[in-house]
């Protein structure tokens, strides 16, 4: 497994290394001990489907209240999606800032997201499954978002009016006490 770091601290883009022939490949997708080596979350408690008919469905952009903040494994099965984290850290350097990530059934690239982050995805194609490893047990009363075209973010999405939940078409706007102080 290739562990690569990106513009946000403690998010690694992970991509499996493929050991192929004439069948196909045989890659690991998760390691303990590699996790465990690097600092990342070892114990994950849920494993979650997510599944989207549409092409240009967001969801997001989520994340946990403290003390409840967690750490999310996302692979995408089929389809693709443009996967988006952005820090919400309080104090951080790179706070609001925001990366994406195109994950696909093909790429077989995923993302490994720390506490302290909002995340969320918009998909590319119609039909995109995702995976997520969570490492927490999910509370809907600790769950918490913030808006997706929040302008205090500028998250630049690849289409416009996109399909949504009401719960997140309602979210409220970002506002700075907001950030996690982790
Ligand atoms: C996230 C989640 C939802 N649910 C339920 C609640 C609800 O009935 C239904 C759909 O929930 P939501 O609308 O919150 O699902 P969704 O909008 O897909 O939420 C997910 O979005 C992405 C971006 C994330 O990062 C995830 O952590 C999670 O927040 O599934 C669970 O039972 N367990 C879970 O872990």
């Amino acid at each position: 497994m290739l562990f690569h770091t990106t513009s946000l601290e403690g998010v690694f883009l992970i991509e499996p290394e493929q050991l192929t022939d004439n069948r196909g490949f045989f890659a690991r997708a998760f390691c303990r001990d590699q996790f465990k080596e690097r600092g990342l979350e070892e114990n994950f408690q849920q494993w979650s489907i997510s599944s989207n008919i549409h092409k240009g469905t967001i969801r997001g952009m989520h994340f946990q209240n403290l003390p409840f903040a967690e750490s999310k494994m996302i692979q995408c099965i089929q389809g693709s999606v443009y996967d988006v984290v952005v820090d919400i850290r309080k104090g951080s350097k790179t706070y609001k800032q925001w990366e994406a990530f195109r994950l696909s059934g093909e790429n077989h690239h995923m993302l490994y997201i720390p506490p302290g982050y909002a995340h969320g995805f918009q998909t590319l194609e119609p039909h995109s499954t995702l995976y997520y490893h969570m490492s927490g047990i999910y509370d809907p009363a600790v769950q918490n978002g913030a808006r997706y075209d929040d302008p205090a973010f500028h998250i630049k999405w690849i289409y416009q009016d996109p399909v949504i939940s009401e719960r997140d078409a309602h979210l409220a706007p970002w506002r700075d006490e907001y950030a996690l102080h982790l």
